[in-house]
Protein backbone atom coordinates (compact mmCIF):
# COMPACT_ATOMS: atom_id res chain seq x y z
CA UNK A 1 0.00 0.00 0.00
CA UNK A 2 1.42 3.45 -0.88
CA UNK A 3 1.65 5.92 2.03
CA UNK A 4 -0.47 8.46 0.19
CA UNK A 5 -2.98 6.74 -2.08
CA UNK A 6 -3.83 8.90 -5.08
CA UNK A 7 -7.15 10.63 -4.67
CA UNK A 8 -9.01 11.06 -7.95
CA UNK A 9 -10.02 14.70 -8.55
CA UNK A 10 -13.60 15.48 -7.66
CA UNK A 11 -15.72 16.63 -10.61
CA UNK A 12 -15.79 20.17 -9.22
CA UNK A 13 -11.96 20.30 -9.38
CA UNK A 14 -12.00 19.89 -13.19
CA UNK A 15 -12.55 23.34 -14.73
CA UNK A 16 -15.27 23.53 -17.37
CA UNK A 17 -13.86 24.40 -20.81
CA UNK A 18 -14.21 28.07 -21.73
CA UNK A 19 -16.92 28.79 -24.31
CA UNK A 20 -15.61 29.08 -27.87
CA UNK A 21 -17.06 32.59 -27.94
CA UNK A 22 -18.46 34.78 -25.19
CA UNK A 23 -19.63 38.30 -26.00
CA UNK A 24 -21.00 40.58 -23.33
CA UNK A 25 -22.82 43.87 -23.70
CA UNK A 26 -21.86 44.62 -27.31
CA UNK A 27 -23.04 48.00 -28.57
CA UNK A 28 -22.38 49.64 -31.89
CA UNK A 29 -23.85 52.68 -33.60
CA UNK A 30 -23.31 54.08 -37.10
CA UNK A 31 -24.01 57.82 -36.96
CA UNK A 32 -27.46 58.09 -35.38
CA UNK A 33 -28.33 54.47 -36.15
CA UNK A 34 -27.90 52.02 -33.26
CA UNK A 35 -27.10 48.77 -35.06
CA UNK A 36 -26.80 46.54 -31.97
CA UNK A 37 -27.52 47.32 -28.35
CA UNK A 38 -26.39 45.09 -25.52
CA UNK A 39 -25.77 41.80 -27.34
CA UNK A 40 -24.80 38.86 -25.07
CA UNK A 41 -23.91 35.49 -26.61
CA UNK A 42 -22.29 32.37 -25.22
CA UNK A 43 -21.29 29.79 -27.84
CA UNK A 44 -20.30 26.45 -26.25
CA UNK A 45 -17.06 24.88 -27.51
CA UNK A 46 -17.82 22.12 -29.99
CA UNK A 47 -21.23 23.47 -30.95
CA UNK A 48 -22.70 24.19 -34.38
CA UNK A 49 -24.25 27.55 -33.61
CA UNK A 50 -26.71 29.50 -35.75
CA UNK A 51 -27.32 33.24 -35.58
CA UNK A 52 -30.63 33.94 -37.25
CA UNK A 53 -32.60 37.11 -37.83
CA UNK A 54 -34.28 39.18 -40.54
CA UNK A 55 -32.42 41.63 -42.81
CA UNK A 56 -30.96 44.50 -40.81
CA UNK A 57 -31.22 42.58 -37.49
CA UNK A 58 -27.58 43.17 -36.58
CA UNK A 59 -26.04 39.79 -37.48
CA UNK A 60 -23.16 41.12 -39.58
CA UNK A 61 -22.42 43.91 -37.08
CA UNK A 62 -22.34 41.37 -34.23
CA UNK A 63 -20.12 38.88 -36.07
CA UNK A 64 -17.80 41.64 -37.30
CA UNK A 65 -17.26 42.77 -33.69
CA UNK A 66 -16.89 39.17 -32.48
CA UNK A 67 -14.09 38.53 -35.00
CA UNK A 68 -12.16 41.80 -34.72
CA UNK A 69 -13.26 43.27 -38.05
CA UNK A 70 -15.16 46.07 -36.30
CA UNK A 71 -14.49 47.71 -32.95
CA UNK A 72 -17.47 47.79 -30.57
CA UNK A 73 -18.48 51.06 -28.88
CA UNK A 74 -18.92 49.01 -25.70
CA UNK A 75 -18.62 45.38 -24.73
CA UNK A 76 -16.17 42.51 -24.47
CA UNK A 77 -15.32 39.56 -26.71
CA UNK A 78 -13.63 36.41 -25.39
CA UNK A 79 -12.52 33.65 -27.80
CA UNK A 80 -11.76 30.43 -25.92
CA UNK A 81 -11.33 32.60 -22.82
CA UNK A 82 -8.92 35.11 -24.41
CA UNK A 83 -9.83 38.77 -24.73
CA UNK A 84 -9.96 39.66 -28.43
CA UNK A 85 -9.02 43.30 -27.99
CA UNK A 86 -6.27 42.61 -25.41
CA UNK A 87 -4.54 39.93 -27.55
CA UNK A 88 -5.77 40.33 -31.15
CA UNK A 89 -2.85 38.52 -32.82
CA UNK A 90 -3.17 35.48 -30.54
CA UNK A 91 -6.96 35.35 -30.91
CA UNK A 92 -6.81 35.67 -34.70
CA UNK A 93 -4.85 32.41 -34.84
CA UNK A 94 -7.80 30.70 -33.15
CA UNK A 95 -10.32 32.17 -35.56
CA UNK A 96 -11.32 31.38 -39.12
CA UNK A 97 -13.62 33.99 -40.63
CA UNK A 98 -15.77 34.13 -43.74
CA UNK A 99 -17.15 37.68 -43.81
CA UNK A 100 -20.37 38.59 -45.64
CA UNK A 101 -19.61 39.67 -49.23
CA UNK A 102 -15.91 38.89 -48.80
CA UNK A 103 -13.69 40.37 -51.54
CA UNK A 104 -10.91 38.00 -52.52
CA UNK A 105 -7.74 38.59 -54.51
CA UNK A 106 -9.49 37.17 -57.55
CA UNK A 107 -6.52 37.49 -59.93
CA UNK A 108 -4.94 34.54 -58.11
CA UNK A 109 -5.81 30.92 -58.79
CA UNK A 110 -7.72 28.99 -56.13
CA UNK A 111 -4.54 27.15 -55.08
CA UNK A 112 -2.51 30.39 -54.91
CA UNK A 113 -5.19 32.08 -52.81
CA UNK A 114 -5.31 29.30 -50.19
CA UNK A 115 -1.50 29.19 -50.13
CA UNK A 116 -1.35 32.95 -49.63
CA UNK A 117 -3.85 32.75 -46.73
CA UNK A 118 -1.75 30.03 -45.09
CA UNK A 119 1.49 31.99 -45.42
CA UNK A 120 -0.20 35.09 -43.97
CA UNK A 121 -0.99 32.99 -40.89
CA UNK A 122 2.71 32.12 -40.55
CA UNK A 123 2.55 28.48 -41.65
CA UNK A 124 5.65 27.00 -43.27
CA UNK A 125 5.55 26.21 -47.02
CA UNK A 126 5.42 22.43 -46.55
CA UNK A 127 2.41 22.60 -44.22
CA UNK A 128 0.67 25.11 -46.49
CA UNK A 129 1.18 22.88 -49.54
CA UNK A 130 -0.25 19.82 -47.75
CA UNK A 131 -3.24 21.71 -46.34
CA UNK A 132 -3.96 23.45 -49.65
CA UNK A 133 -4.09 20.07 -51.42
CA UNK A 134 -6.36 18.62 -48.69
CA UNK A 135 -8.72 21.61 -48.77
CA UNK A 136 -8.96 21.68 -52.58
CA UNK A 137 -9.90 17.99 -52.43
CA UNK A 138 -12.46 18.48 -49.62
CA UNK A 139 -14.04 21.42 -51.48
CA UNK A 140 -14.18 19.46 -54.79
CA UNK A 141 -12.06 22.22 -56.35
CA UNK A 142 -9.10 20.10 -57.45
CA UNK A 143 -9.95 20.38 -61.15
CA UNK A 144 -10.12 24.18 -60.84
CA UNK A 145 -7.07 24.63 -58.61
CA UNK A 146 -5.28 26.49 -61.41
CA UNK A 147 -8.29 28.54 -62.53
CA UNK A 148 -8.34 32.24 -61.60
CA UNK A 149 -10.81 32.95 -58.80
CA UNK A 150 -12.36 35.71 -60.95
CA UNK A 151 -13.63 32.88 -63.19
CA UNK A 152 -15.17 30.89 -60.31
CA UNK A 153 -18.96 30.58 -59.81
CA UNK A 154 -20.54 32.03 -56.63
CA UNK A 155 -20.49 28.58 -55.01
CA UNK A 156 -16.85 27.96 -55.90
CA UNK A 157 -15.91 31.43 -54.60
CA UNK A 158 -17.59 30.73 -51.25
CA UNK A 159 -15.79 27.39 -51.03
CA UNK A 160 -12.36 28.84 -51.75
CA UNK A 161 -13.03 31.59 -49.19
CA UNK A 162 -13.98 28.87 -46.69
CA UNK A 163 -10.74 27.03 -47.51
CA UNK A 164 -8.79 30.24 -46.77
CA UNK A 165 -10.61 30.49 -43.42
CA UNK A 166 -9.69 26.88 -42.57
CA UNK A 167 -6.08 26.69 -43.77
CA UNK A 168 -4.51 27.55 -40.39
CA UNK A 169 -6.72 24.96 -38.58
CA UNK A 170 -8.64 27.45 -36.41
CA UNK A 171 -10.61 26.33 -33.35
CA UNK A 172 -13.59 28.59 -34.12
CA UNK A 173 -15.03 29.20 -37.57
CA UNK A 174 -17.34 32.20 -38.03
CA UNK A 175 -19.28 32.32 -41.30
CA UNK A 176 -21.56 35.19 -42.28
CA UNK A 177 -24.28 33.95 -44.67
CA UNK A 178 -22.16 31.09 -46.06
CA UNK A 179 -25.01 29.76 -48.23
CA UNK A 180 -26.00 33.07 -49.87
CA UNK A 181 -26.12 32.63 -53.68
CA UNK A 182 -24.66 29.11 -53.44
CA UNK A 183 -26.05 26.31 -55.62
CA UNK A 184 -27.49 23.22 -53.85
CA UNK A 185 -24.53 20.95 -54.70
CA UNK A 186 -21.97 23.42 -53.30
CA UNK A 187 -24.25 24.07 -50.29
CA UNK A 188 -24.33 20.34 -49.50
CA UNK A 189 -20.53 20.19 -49.90
CA UNK A 190 -20.10 23.14 -47.49
CA UNK A 191 -22.52 21.58 -44.98
CA UNK A 192 -20.56 18.29 -45.04
CA UNK A 193 -17.25 20.12 -44.51
CA UNK A 194 -18.68 22.08 -41.57
CA UNK A 195 -20.23 18.97 -40.02
CA UNK A 196 -16.93 17.11 -40.17
CA UNK A 197 -15.08 20.16 -38.77
CA UNK A 198 -17.43 20.17 -35.75
CA UNK A 199 -17.07 16.38 -35.52
CA UNK A 200 -13.32 16.82 -35.16
CA UNK A 201 -13.71 19.23 -32.22
CA UNK A 202 -14.09 22.64 -33.90
CA UNK A 203 -16.87 25.15 -33.27
CA UNK A 204 -18.88 26.74 -36.08
CA UNK A 205 -21.03 29.87 -36.01
CA UNK A 206 -23.15 30.56 -39.10
CA UNK A 207 -25.48 33.48 -39.66
CA UNK A 208 -28.54 33.31 -41.85
CA UNK A 209 -31.88 35.01 -42.31
CA UNK A 210 -33.51 31.61 -42.80
CA UNK A 211 -34.46 29.81 -39.57
CA UNK A 212 -35.24 26.63 -41.45
CA UNK A 213 -31.70 26.32 -42.78
CA UNK A 214 -30.13 27.04 -39.40
CA UNK A 215 -32.22 24.59 -37.44
CA UNK A 216 -31.50 21.76 -39.88
CA UNK A 217 -27.74 22.12 -39.35
CA UNK A 218 -27.17 23.65 -35.94
CA UNK A 219 -27.48 22.34 -32.39
CA UNK A 220 -27.69 25.84 -30.83
CA UNK A 221 -29.27 29.02 -32.11
CA UNK A 222 -29.63 32.68 -31.17
CA UNK A 223 -32.43 34.75 -32.65
CA UNK A 224 -31.52 38.38 -33.17
CA UNK A 225 -33.77 41.24 -34.25
CA UNK A 226 -33.58 45.00 -33.96
CA UNK A 227 -30.05 44.74 -32.54
CA UNK A 228 -31.19 42.57 -29.59
CA UNK A 229 -30.99 38.87 -28.79
CA UNK A 230 -34.60 37.68 -28.59
CA UNK A 231 -33.84 34.07 -27.70
CA UNK A 232 -30.84 31.78 -27.38
CA UNK A 233 -30.33 28.14 -26.48
CA UNK A 234 -30.51 24.72 -28.03
CA UNK A 235 -32.56 24.49 -31.20
CA UNK A 236 -35.29 22.62 -29.30
CA UNK A 237 -35.41 25.28 -26.56
CA UNK A 238 -35.74 28.10 -29.07
CA UNK A 239 -38.29 26.24 -31.18
CA UNK A 240 -40.30 25.58 -28.02
CA UNK A 241 -40.33 29.29 -27.09
CA UNK A 242 -44.01 30.03 -27.67
CA UNK A 243 -43.76 33.80 -27.09
CA UNK A 244 -40.89 34.38 -29.55
CA UNK A 245 -43.05 35.65 -32.43
CA UNK A 246 -44.95 37.91 -30.06
CA UNK A 247 -41.69 39.39 -28.70
CA UNK A 248 -40.47 39.99 -32.25
CA UNK A 249 -43.70 41.80 -33.18
CA UNK A 250 -43.45 43.88 -29.96
CA UNK A 251 -39.84 44.78 -30.79
CA UNK A 252 -40.70 46.13 -34.22
CA UNK A 253 -43.69 48.01 -32.80
CA UNK A 254 -46.25 45.80 -34.51
CA UNK A 255 -44.93 46.78 -37.96
CA UNK A 256 -44.17 43.42 -39.55
CA UNK A 257 -43.44 44.27 -43.15
CA UNK A 258 -41.16 43.04 -45.94
CA UNK A 259 -40.10 39.48 -45.18
CA UNK A 260 -42.52 39.61 -42.19
CA UNK A 261 -42.22 36.54 -40.01
CA UNK A 262 -41.28 34.18 -42.85
CA UNK A 263 -37.61 34.12 -41.73
CA UNK A 264 -38.68 32.79 -38.30
CA UNK A 265 -41.28 30.24 -39.36
CA UNK A 266 -40.09 26.86 -40.51
CA UNK A 267 -41.29 24.43 -43.14
CA UNK A 268 -39.84 21.31 -41.58
CA UNK A 269 -42.79 20.58 -39.27
N1 LIG B 1 -21.60 50.79 -42.16
C1 LIG B 1 -22.85 51.08 -41.80
N2 LIG B 1 -23.32 52.35 -41.87
C2 LIG B 1 -24.58 52.65 -41.49
N3 LIG B 1 -25.48 51.75 -41.02
C3 LIG B 1 -25.08 50.48 -40.95
C4 LIG B 1 -23.75 50.07 -41.33
N4 LIG B 1 -23.65 48.73 -41.13
C5 LIG B 1 -24.84 48.32 -40.67
N5 LIG B 1 -25.69 49.36 -40.55
C6 LIG B 1 -27.09 49.30 -40.06
O1 LIG B 1 -27.10 48.54 -38.87
C7 LIG B 1 -28.23 47.67 -38.85
C8 LIG B 1 -27.76 46.24 -38.70
O2 LIG B 1 -27.10 45.88 -39.92
P1 LIG B 1 -26.43 44.45 -40.12
O3 LIG B 1 -25.78 44.47 -41.45
O4 LIG B 1 -25.61 44.12 -38.94
O5 LIG B 1 -27.71 43.50 -40.14
P2 LIG B 1 -27.85 42.01 -40.69
O6 LIG B 1 -28.71 41.28 -39.72
O7 LIG B 1 -26.51 41.43 -40.98
O8 LIG B 1 -28.65 42.24 -42.04
P3 LIG B 1 -28.59 41.45 -43.43
O9 LIG B 1 -29.18 40.10 -43.19
O10 LIG B 1 -29.44 42.30 -44.31
O11 LIG B 1 -27.15 41.41 -43.88
C9 LIG B 1 -29.01 47.94 -40.13
O12 LIG B 1 -30.04 48.86 -39.85
C10 LIG B 1 -27.98 48.54 -41.04
O13 LIG B 1 -28.58 49.41 -41.97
Amino acid sequence: MPDHPEVPPTPSAVPAPAPALEVRGLWRRFGHKIAVSGIDLVVPAGSFYGLVGPNGAGKTTTLSMATGLLKPDFGTVLVHGRDLWAAPAEVKQLLGVLPDGVRLFDRLTGAQLITYAGLLHGLDRETVAARTADLLRAMALEADAKTLVVDYSAGMTKKVALACALVHAPRLLVLDEPFEAVDPVSAANIRDILTSYVGSGGTVIVSSHVMDLVQRMCDHVAVIAGGHVLAAGTVDEVRGDVSLEERFVDLVGGRVTGEGLAWLRTSSD
